[in-house]
């Protein structure tokens, strides 16, 4: 079987005077339900690591394959359709909108190319529906009952945001995340915002889903998510070394 992630000497070299090598010849093979920990100093290149993996930065050079399929040569649109298919994100700020109800906030998720929210700017401006959906109404309200299910949230389908806990924040924003059925979810800082009952939370369900298949990247400076990872990375100036 393909690993889900196999980069070859990828490097990102942003221009500037002089140019910032903020990741350098990275070499990473990650397979199925594998739950991986990124750690590094701040300006590391953790995020420039995650956009690539992501699907909303593009290396400048070496090869990412996903999946098996190699990233760097698509156009736009197919990499776009990739990231809607295959990956979730998941963010320290949860991204919900405060008007919605929660089954709305899930439901949305289509109309951020089905990545899970304020994917980036790329993410953020394609047109909904960009990734062909294909649900309509009620199949997304019962797909968005689906994954609110599988995070425990059934019991909050109709609440908007401002009513719910921080952890139950993210357990609706890792809900959005899956409305695309990603094989990969890659997670910022989640649980950044959290006090430690809610962490633990998190992790739990995190667990879960690793169980069931899906493989997991998060950035974490917190021993108590680095901990529940099977492999720890960690980033020090555009370098990634393990273990
Ligand atoms: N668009 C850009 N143009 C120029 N330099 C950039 C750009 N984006 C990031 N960088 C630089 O690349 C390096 C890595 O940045 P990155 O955001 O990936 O770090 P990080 O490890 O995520 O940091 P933090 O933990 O503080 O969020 C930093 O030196 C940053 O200043």
């Amino acid at each position: 079987m393909n690993p889900v992630i196999h980069l070859n000497d990828v490097s990102r070299v942003f221009p500037a005077d002089p140019p910032v090598h903020a990741l350098s010849k990275i070499r990473l093979r990650v397979e199925q339900g594998d739950y991986v920990a990124i750690v590094g100093p701040s300006g590391s290149g953790k995020s420039t690591l995650l956009n690539t993996l992501g699907l909303l930065d593009r290396p400048t050079a070496g090869s990412y394959l996903l999946d098996g399929i190699e990233t760097t040569t698509l156009k736009d649109g197919a990499r776009t359709r990739l990231r809607g298919h295959r990956i979730g994100f998941v963010y320290q700020s949860f991204h919900l909108l405060d008007h919605r109800t929660v089954a709305e906030n899930v439901m949305l998720a289509e109309m951020y190319g089905r990545s899970g929210g304020a994917g980036g700017e790329r993410a953020r401006k394609e047109p909904p529906g960009a990734t062909g959906g294909g649900y309509g109404r009620r199949g997304r309200r019962r797909r968005a009952e689906e994954m609110l299910e599988k995070v425990g949230m059934s019991h909050r389908v109709d609440f908007v945001p401002g009513r719910l806990s921080g952890g139950e924040r993210q357990r609706v924003a890792i809900a959005r995340a899956l409305m695309g059925g990603p094989s990969l979810l890659l997670c910022d800082e989640p649980t950044g915002n959290l006090d430690s009952r809610n962490t633990g939370a998190v992790l739990d369900l995190f667990d879960g889903l690793r169980d069931q298949g899906l493989t997991l990247l998060v950035i974490t400076h917190e021993d108590a998510v680095s901990a529940r990872a099977n492999r720890r990375v960690r980033i020090s100036d555009g370098i990634l070394t393990e273990g």
